[in-house]
């Protein structure tokens, strides 16, 4: 058995938390022989809350379970963290855009990018969930200027995961015989889930299935998803959400399979002329920990249009942000 890793997990009492602390204890994060150490952080007035999904984590009697620390205060939640997944935020409701949050929730995340580039473990990775998850990943990143830019990124797996699921409805053909995903850009409804590399049981998805349904139907139904799960459950994504975090966090640290990539928002280097510094989807593999752009892909002039859409889309949010003071 592995020493102990610390995961630091904010907004723990709500609803993605409600899921994602358990999937964390089993081990389907970072693996059946890595035991966990919680530390959890929540506002002052959730804490009682917290107290009982505590009270429900030791009633899982999860052998993986090395301790779990409750608290509200940032510099003890992130204190030596080798892991933080960024998800306490407000979510949206019915009609807004996930933009919309920007200044109710930008706030919170440069206080806790302060805290994490003071405490934290030197090699950090961190996860931003809360939305808009790519902004606030910038945000945090530039205010935890004692760390690697690289250890900050942000939650498109949702996107990936929703973009498998539903190309393998439209091919009939099961979610793992789908490979080479992306999802570009923003988590956002002008994200732009590509295809143009995406084959299922080794054949281009593009010759399964026809451009109109690529363009009039896959492609916003796997952008506008968030917003139709509001409006069915009356409350966003939670179970699917946390799953898509686990998904990101346990490809980041254990590695990517041969042969596929996944889809992370990650500080650009500019590969594919997307600017650079913005957090922005890209498809990456991961070795030793270490994730890296998939180079030399063909974008075509359709997935340029989108691709440079949904960046200029970020760089209005890194705008709105510079403007209240949130990153330099
Ligand atoms: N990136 C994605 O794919 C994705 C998917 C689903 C939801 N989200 C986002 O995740 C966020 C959380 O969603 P939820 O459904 O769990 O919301 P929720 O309201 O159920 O829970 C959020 C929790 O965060 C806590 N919180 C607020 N401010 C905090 C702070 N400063 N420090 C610590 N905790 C704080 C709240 O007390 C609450 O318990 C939302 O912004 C939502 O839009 C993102
Ligand atoms: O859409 C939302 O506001 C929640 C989340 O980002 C989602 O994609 O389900």
């Amino acid at each position: 058995m592995k020493n102990p890793v610390r995961v630091a997990v904010t907004g723990a009492a709500g609803q993605i938390g409600y899921s994602l602390l358990f999937r964390i204890a089993s081990g389907s994060m970072l693996g059946q022989d890595q035991p966990v150490i919680l530390q959890l952080l929540e506002v002052t007035p959730a804490l009682k809350a917290l107290s009982g999904v505590v009270m429900e984590l030791q009633d899982g009697a999860f052998p993986l379970l090395a301790g779990v620390v409750t608290t509200d205060d940032p510099m003890v939640a992130f204190k030596d963290a080798d892991y933080a997944l960024l998800v306490g935020a407000m979510p949206r409701k019915a009609g807004m855009e996930r933009g919309d949050l920007l200044s109710a929730n930008g706030g919170i995340f440069k206080p806790q990018g302060e805290a994490l580039s003071e405490v934290a473990s030197r090699n950090v990775k961190v996860l931003v969930v809360g939305n808009p998850a790519n902004t606030n990943a910038l945000i945090a990143q530039q205010n935890a200027p004692k760390l690697d830019p690289k250890q900050f990124t942000a939650m498109v797996r949702l996107d990936h995961n929703r973009a498998l699921s539903q190309l393998s409805a439209k091919t009939g053909k099961p979610v793992g015989s789908i490979k080479k995903m992306t999802i570009w850009g923003n988590h956002s409804s002008t994200q732009y889930p590509d295809l143009s590399q995406t084959t299922v049981d080794g054949t281009p998805a593009l010759e399964l299935v026809d451009q109109a349904w690529y363009e009039s139907d896959f492609i916003p139904t796997v952008a506008k998803r968030g917003a139709a799960i509001i409006e069915a459950r009356g409350s966003s994504s939670a179970a699917s959400a946390a799953s898509a975090a686990v998904d990101h966090m346990r490809d980041w640290a254990l590695g990517t399979a041969e042969g596929d990539w996944v889809s992370m928002g990650i500080p650009s280097d500019g590969s594919y002329g997307v600017p650079e510094g913005l957090i922005y989807g890209f498809p990456v593999t991961v070795k030793n920990g270490e994730y890296s752009i998939v180079q030399g892909l063909d974008i075509s002039e359709f997935s340029r249009g989108r691709m440079d859409a949904t960046a200029h889309e970020l760089e209005e949010e890194r705008a709105a942000v510079r403007e209240l003071g949130l990153v330099k």
